[in-house]
C-alpha cells in the first residue's frame, strides 16, 4: 500500500482514478464472445464454461432436485444466518415502496404516477472466485417485492460445473427457478439476445468483475438497460486519532480481499495512525485465505496523509467511493457533507461486512467513481414510474389556450388541432 504525504490538489485527480482495465484492451473479447452467444445460443454457454469455469456442465440449468437438495448441502446455522439477513434486507426495501396521490394540477386536470415492475429482469450472481449468495439476496429479495414475473439468474458454475449450495438454497428461499450455470461477459450476452434455454430480458443486474461489468455497459447500446456499473468492490476510509487501526485494517481487507482488481484508500489527519494501520494490515494479512489476492489489491491502493477533516472530506467526494467508512470523531458534520458515495458507514462499531451481508442496505453498488451520478440498487431499480393523466371536458377549458399558444409558438399546428378541435365540441 502506497503512502503518500499531504500530496497537492493539483495531482488528486490523478489520484482519484481507478486500477481498471481500459475499454479496448476488453472490448474486443467481450465482442467476441457476445458473437458467439449470438451466433451458436447454448452451445457458446458449454463451450466458454469449459474454457474459462473449468468444466463443461452436464446441462445449463439447475434442475429442480439440484434445487430443493440444496438446503440438506449447508449447515442450519448457515440457513438461519441467511434468513436474518434475508429479513433485514426485507424489512429495509419494503419501506422504499412509493404511493403516489392523483394531482389536481388544475381543475379537472389529473396526474398520477405508478410503479410498476419490469417484466423480465436477469440477475448476474458472481462466483468467479467466491460464491457470492449474498447478492442474490440482495437482488432477489427487491425483485420479488417490485413484483418481477419473470427473473432469470446466471451465475458462473464451479470447476466441477455445479453451483454452490448456498446459491441454490437462497434461489429456492426466493422462488427463482431459472438458473443459468453460465459466467461472465457470456452470461450477460444469454440474458440480453436469449438462446434456447435462457431467455431474454430488460434489464440486467448484479456486480461481477471488469468483464461482467464491460460487458453490461456495452449491452445497454443494444437497447438493454443495467442497474450500474458495478465493479470491482473498493472502500475508502477517513480515519482520526478516535479511530481503531486494528478495526481498520480489517476493513480495508474486507474489501482488498475480494479481487486483485479492488482498490482501498485510508485518508487520516494523523501520519501515526496510517502507519499503525499499515502494521496492522501487514499482521492481519498473512491469516487471510486470500492473502495473495488481497496482496494484489493492496498494490493498487493508496494511504494519504492530509492536512485536514475538510480535506478528506473533499477528496472522498472527488473519488466517490463504493463505499466509505467514518472512522472519527464528528461523525455528523462529516456525513453532512458526504455528496459522492454509493454507501456510507458510521463510527468504529459498523464494518462495512454489515452491509456486505445483513444489516439491511444493498451491497450492489457504484464503482469506478460511478457514485457521482448512480445510486445503488434498490426497490426502485426493477420498477419504471408509468405516469397517467385524466383530463375533464371543464379541465380541457381550463388548460386548452395555454397548449394552443405553446404548440403555435414551437411551430407545431398538428398539436395545436388536437387541442382546438376539441374545444370546438365544447
Ligand atoms: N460493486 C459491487 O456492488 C460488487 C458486489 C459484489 C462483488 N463485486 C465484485 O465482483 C467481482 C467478482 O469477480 P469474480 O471474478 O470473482 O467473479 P465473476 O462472476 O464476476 O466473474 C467470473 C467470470 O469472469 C469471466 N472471465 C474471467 N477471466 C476471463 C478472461 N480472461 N476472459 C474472459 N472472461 C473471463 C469468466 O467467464 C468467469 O465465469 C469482484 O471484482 C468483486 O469486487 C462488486
Ligand atoms: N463488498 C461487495 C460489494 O462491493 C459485496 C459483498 C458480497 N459478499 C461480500 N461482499
Ligand atoms: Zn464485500
Amino acid at each position: 500500500m502506497k503512502k503518500l504525504l499531504y500530496p497537492e490538489t493539483i495531482v488528486w485527480p490523478e489520484l482519484a482514478k481507478r486500477p481498471v482495465k481500459d475499454l479496448q484492451e476488453l472490448e474486443p473479447t467481450i465482442r467476441g464472445i457476445f458473437k458467439l452467444v449470438q451466433e451458436q445460443g447454448d452451445e457458446a454457454l458449454y463451450q466458454l464454461a469449459e474454457k474459462y469455469d473449468g468444466k463443461r456442465p452436464d446441462a445449463l440449468l439447475a434442475t429442480p432436485e439440484e434445487l430443493a437438495t440444496a438446503e440438506y448441502e449447508i449447515s442450519a446455522e448457515l440457513k438461519e444466518a441467511i434468513l436474518q439477513a434475508y429479513s433485514n434486507i426485507q424489512l429495509f426495501h419494503l419501506q422504499q415502496a412509493e404511493q403516489m396521490p392523483i394531482v389536481e394540477t388544475m381543475p379537472g386536470v389529473n396526474c398520477w404516477r405508478k410503479s410498476v415492475a419490469i417484466e423480465k429482469v436477469g440477475l448476474y450472481i458472481p462466483g468467479g472466485t467466491a460464491p457470492l449468495f449474498s447478492t442474490l439476496l440482495m437482488l432477489g429479495i427487491p425483485a420479488k417485492l417490485a413484483g418481477c414475473k419473470q427473473i432469470v439468474l446466471c451465475t458462473p458454475p464451479s470447476k466441477e460445473g455445479a453451483i454452490h449450495p448456498a446459491i441454490r438454497y437462497t434461489a429456492s428461499l426466493l422462488g427463482i427457478e431459472t438458473i443459468v450455470k453460465a459466467g461472465g461477459a457470456q452470461a450477460v450476452a444469454a440474458m440480453a439476445f436469449g438462446t434456447e434455454s435462457v431467455p431474454a430480458v430488460s434489464k440486467i443486474f448484479g456486480p461481477g468483475n471488469q468483464y461482467v461489468t464491460m460487458a453490461k455497459q456495452l449491452v445497454t447500446q443494444l437497447g438493454v438497460a443495467i442497474d450500474m456499473p458495478a465493479g470491482p468492490s473498493e472502500v475508502l476510509v477517513m480515519a482520526d486519532e478516535t479511530a481503531d487501526p486494528a478495526f481498520v485494517a480489517a476493513d480495508l481487507l474486507s474489501q482488498a480481499e475480494h479481487g486483485p482488481d479492488s482498490q482501498v484508500v485510508l485518508l487520516s489527519t494523523s501520519e501515526t495512525i496510517i502507519d499503525q494501520v499499515i502494521s496492522e494490515i501487514e499482521k492481519q494479512l498473512q491469516e487471510l485465505p486470500r492473502e495473495a489476492v488481497a496482496a494484489q489489491a493492496l498494490e493498487n491502493s493508496m494511504a494519504i496523509v492530509m492536512k485536514s477533516a475538510r480535506q478528506m472530506l473533499d477528496f472522498s467526494n472527488l473519488y466517490a467511493p463504493e463505499h466509505l467508512i467514518l472512522a472519527i470523531k464528528d461523525l455528523q458534520t462529516i456525513a453532512d457533507g458526504v455528496v459522492n458515495a454509493g454507501s456510507v458507514f458510521l463510527g468504529n462499531y459498523t464494518p462495512e461486512a454489515a452491509g456486505d451481508y445483513a444489516s439491511g442496505t444493498n451491497h450492489t453498488l457504484p464503482t469506478n467513481g460511478y457514485a457521482r451520478a448512480y445510486s445503488g440498487v434498490s426497490l426502485d431499480s426493477f420498477v419504471r414510474k408509468i405516469t397517467f393523466q385524466y383530463i375533464t371536458p371543464e379541465g380541457l377549458q381550463n388548460i386548452g389556450r395555454t397548449i394552443e399558444l405553446m404548440a403555435d409558438a414551437e411551430g407545431l399546428q398538428a398539436h395545436k388541432n388536437a387541442v382546438s378541435i376539441r374545444l370546438k365540441k365544447l
